[in-house]
């Protein structure tokens, strides 16, 4: 028999949080932005752009850049932020800010870590170079703005303070097969509900036995308000079948757990024990997201390598994985021209996600607790007001809806004073504005992020819940071809600086004189080409429609255009969507409207056919909103894998919907 005591910082540990940095040569600079604002607490860090980077890729001589910062020592994911991937480019643009909250003199004791990465979506990321910033001198009334040059990775830094993760302390004992057969059975240690009604019939594991004490653990990072809620979980490596797993229980609110749980593992002979490896690693667990790894140690001489387990211990699971790339948190959202089809995707799935968590599972998901929205109304809405009250609070968070009659916004108070007033009192702003210019101002002024809930230019966020439902009942985006007939408006603007960058064509039918913006129609025609997709302007609905998949319209008559009402009807005669457009679309046409609707946009039947997905559309502007509330107010993962929606299982489900309907008449 032996027995060892021991303690991670004395060994050596296998789980480097510095992952693999690739063998990138260093080189290039980086101009960042840096203020400290006393009003609200926040470290702005407006990372601009790179130049002379290296290249990340050799092989396929490309470099797709990202920026990633840390306020040191936190290395945890609350002290991440990570800028968009500019794609394949040594002088990557940015101006993107990434915040932190933090007293002066809590920031007098950081160091700013801002690294540069190369993006590779199949394999390891490159690490590019990295500078770091320290503020014990920082003069924090002061705006910087400055080149840094890019150095190689700070080994001594990663050493002293990254690899440093708390310490463990367990009992490690090996018993040898002659004592082990003697123990009685209730000794030996086996899964929950192995024993239950087998008593009679168990064999007794043939071999001697190492048994772990997990004792406790101390100075673990803390991942939540000061404490994490740590437990440990133990492999005996390698085991390809997890069948060896045993888990302590979790010790709440605390960085210095005490366990005392025994691990045992039987069937070992002593010349095992120069082969296998016991890996344990510490996690803080967390009820609505993937759990964190706060460290590991693997004990023993084995090497038990385990591709799959170490993709878990690091967290890696398929959400986290695939969202790794993209963090959108702190991010504004005005319109979708500013976000990439990386960025859009996760939101879909997040929100698809939270229906499927929510809605159908029946969880409670409080990811917004503690947290409040500032909806800023200068128009009138069912919807999106709806859905962001109900979905905000659904998910822990309080909302408050405010319009001009309520808040001193433009008669006693300027913008940019309501902006920074709401920025201490808010965590986000919604704001349904006449003119987009007022939602671009409010962005400059405030410090936390704004949304567009509608402009006279954009509406971004109904394109949002048209996406998702459009992803549901199809199954994939790509590939389709929605064809707009109606007036050129904000709904069509934010169509067309979204779809090309998903693969779905579009086509537009528009009365003369009701065309879409000229600058709008330029950058999404630049979209059409970039992304290989069909982008027709058009005046004949029949000729839009003819082969589409989606037909879409909207109100003829937008709000502040009721003067115009009469010439607009007269205008847009012949643009009625009914059952004839659709009888030249594709067999499998369905039909979007934002709502609310009139009848001359489109008929009854088609309207409450089940060709008509408006009600579905509607609802979805709720779990729509409230993915995008979590990725830009949460590091959320999807709990569930992402959601795969087979096209023949569609198929099947809108011929059933049809033909019930054909019952009915
Ligand atoms: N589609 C839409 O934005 O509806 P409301 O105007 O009711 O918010």
């Amino acid at each position: 028999m032996f027995a060892l005591q021991t303690s991670i910082n004395s060994m050596m540990s296998v789980y480097s949080e510095t992952g693999d940095y690739g063998n990138v040569r260093v080189s290039g600079e980086i101009l960042l932005n840096i203020s400290y604002s006393y009003k609200t607490g926040a470290l702005n860090v407006l990372v601009r752009e790179c130049r002379c980077l290296a290249t990340g890729d050799e092989r396929r001589q490309r470099t797709d850049a990202y920026v990633k910062t840390y306020l040191l020592p936190d290395k945890s994911r609350q002290s991440k932020r990570k800028t968009s991937i500019k794609s394949n480019t040594t002088n990557p643009v940015f101006n993107e800010n990434l915040r932190y909250v933090v007293s002066h003199s809590q920031l007098e004791m950081r160091t700013l870590q801002v690294s540069v990465w190369h993006h590779d979506r199949f394999g390891h990321n490159n690490f590019l170079g990295e500078t770091e910033l320290t503020f014990d001198s920082w003069e924090f009334e002061t705006q910087i703005e400055e080149w840094f040059a890019l150095q190689p990775r700070n080994e001594s830094y990663v050493d002293s303070v990254m690899h440093y993760k708390g310490e463990l302390t367990v009992v490690l004992k090996y018993i040898p097969a002659e004592r082990n057969v003697s123990l009685p059975l209730d000794q030996v240690q086996v899964k929950k509900g192995f024993l239950k009604g087998k008593k009679k019939n168990i064999t007794l594991p043939k071999g001697g036995m190492v048994e772990l004490l997990v004792k406790e653990a101390k100075n673990l990072t803390a991942v939540k308000g000061g404490s994490s809620d740590p437990f440990v979980k133990g492999y005996l490596l390698p085991d390809d079948k997890k069948s060896t797993k045993h888990k302590t229980a979790v010790v709440k609110r605390t960085v210095n757990p005490r366990w005392n749980h025994t691990f045992t593992y039987c069937g070992l002979q002593h010349s095992d024990l120069d082969s296998v490896c016991l890996e344990l690693t510490v996690w803080d667990r967390e009820p609505f997201a993937s759990n964190v790894f706060l460290g590991g140690v693997r004990l023993g001489a084995g090497t038990g390598s385990s591709g799959e387990k170490l993709e878990e211990m690091r967290g890696e699971r398929v959400g986290k994985a695939a969202l790794d790339s993209v963090n959108l948190e702190g991010r504004s959202f005005l319109t979708l021209k500013d976000f990439n089809a990386e960025e859009i995707k996760p939101i879909l799935w997040v929100s698809a996600d939270l229906k499927h968590r929510i809605k159908h599972r029946g969880e409670y998901v409080p990811l917004l607790q503690g947290k409040s929205i500032a909806m800023i109304f200068e128009k009138r809405s069912t919807r999106t007001r709806m859905a962001t009250e109900t979905g905000f609070s659904l998910l822990g968070g309080h909302p408050c809806f405010l319009t001009p009659q309520d808040i001193h916004l433009g008669v006693n108070e300027s913008t940019t004073d309501t902006a920074r007033v709401l920025s201490g009192l808010a965590d986000v702003v919604l704001a349904r504005v006449y003119s987009h210019s007022s939602l671009e101002h409010l962005d400059i002024d405030a410090s936390i992020p704004v949304i567009n809930g509608l402009s006279d230019l954009y509406h971004p966020i109904q394109v949002l819940a048209d996406l998702s439902t459009l992803q549901e009942h199809y199954g994939s985006l790509k590939g389709l071809t929605l064809a707009w007939i109606g007036d050129g408006n904000n709904v069509l603007h934010s169509f067309m600086m979204s779809l090309a960058k998903l693969g779905v064509n579009l086509k537009v039918a528009t009365p003369k004189g009701y065309e879409p913006d000229a600058n709008v129609t330029q950058e999404a025609q630049l979209l059409s080409k970039q992304f290989g997709t069909k982008l027709q302007f058009l005046m004949d609905p029949m000729e839009a429609a003819r082969h589409s998949s989606v037909l879409v319209t909207d109100t003829w008559v937008s709000m502040g255009q009721e003067e115009e009402k009469k010439k607009r009807l007269k205008d847009f005669h012949g643009y009625q969507i009914t059952m004839q457009t659709g009888s030249v679309a594709a067999p499998d046409w369905t039909f979007l409207h934002c709502l609310p609707r009139k009848a001359e946009e489109v008929d009854d039947e088609v309207f409450y056919s089940p060709r008509s997905l408006v009600f579905t559309e509607a609802e979805n502007h709720k779990w729509t909103i409230m993915g995008l509330m979590v990725c830009i107010l949460t590091d959320y993962t999807p709990q569930i894998p992402k959601l795969k929606f087979k096209k023949n299982m569609w198929e099947k489900d809108i011929k059933n919907r049809i033909l019930s309907s054909v019952c009915h008449l």
